[in-house]
């Protein structure tokens, strides 16, 4: 049975979720909670060294799905279970909305494929045999491409990803927003064009507006 909070930070590349995740751990370890944070594709050496791959190598959209899962997998086995089995909240950048979004709606990989990996993968975690842990709230961080695109230009070198064309990321865009309207309790739209505070003070409501931080009524 896992007793801890489950929050995943989404949105394309360049979008801000890196930036506001410490933000969040902090307001919730000053709520007097344990925080985990970590990120997929990655949180464990295995998935750290899958992930190192994914973004480098030149692979096609099964072998990306394959591994994006494998990395989960272990994340969720050796972290992610543990750490809410303690009570924890685990904070990770990125999860399986990251896989629909890139390889199903970038890649045009089969979503009923994905649906069906998805079950396989975050199955007999803590919530016994036949439950799917899912995330308990998804911070979905919406960035018109072409700003993330500009942000990401002015920040760092591009890795395998960060170098798709702009039209790449309107269909990951779309791939998220499909996910959020067919998940409307779990996912919190963010509107990430807005400058750092805004974007801070809309993640940190909603958040308190579930009841796991101080200042908003559930
Ligand atoms: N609200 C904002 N306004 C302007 N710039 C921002 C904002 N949020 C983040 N940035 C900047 O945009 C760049 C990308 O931010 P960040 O790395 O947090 O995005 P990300 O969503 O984690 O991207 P990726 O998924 O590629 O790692 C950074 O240079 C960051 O400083
Ligand atoms: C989990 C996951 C990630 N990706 C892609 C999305 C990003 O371009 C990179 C991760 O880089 P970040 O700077 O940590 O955001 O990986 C993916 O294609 N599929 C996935 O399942």
């Amino acid at each position: 049975m896992t007793t801890g909070l489950f929050i995943t930070f989404e949105g394309i590349d360049g979008a801000g979720k890196s930036s506001h995740i410490e933000t969040l751990a902090r307001a919730l370890r000053a709520a007097g909670r344990s925080v985990t944070l970590t990120r997929e594709p990655g949180g464990t050496p295995l998935a750290e060294k899958l992930r190192a791959l994914l973004l480098n190598d030149a692979m096609d959209a099964l072998t990306e799905t394959l591994l994006a899962f494998a990395a989960r997998r272990d994340h969720l086995c050796r972290v992610i279970g543990p750490a809410l089995a303690r009570g924890e909240a685990v904070l990770c950048d990125r999860f399986t909305d990251a896989t629909f979004a890139y390889q199903g709606a970038g890649r045009g990989f089969d979503l009923r494929v994905l649906s069906y990996m998805e079950r396989l993968a975050q199955t007999g975690i803590g919530l016994g045999p036949d439950s799917m842990l899912e995330p308990d709230l998804t911070l979905w961080f919406d960035v018109p491409p072409e700003v993330a695109a500009e942000r990401l230009a002015a920040a760092r070198a591009p890795d395998r990803f960060e170098a798709q064309p702009v039209e790449f990321f309107a269909r990951v865009a779309r791939g998220y927003a499909d996910r959020a309207a067919g998940a409307p309790r779990r996912f919190a739209r963010i509107d990430g064009a807005q400058p750092r505070e805004q974007v801070a003070a809309q993640m940190l409501a909603a958040v308190a507006a579930r009841g796991w931080l101080p200042g908003a009524a559930p």
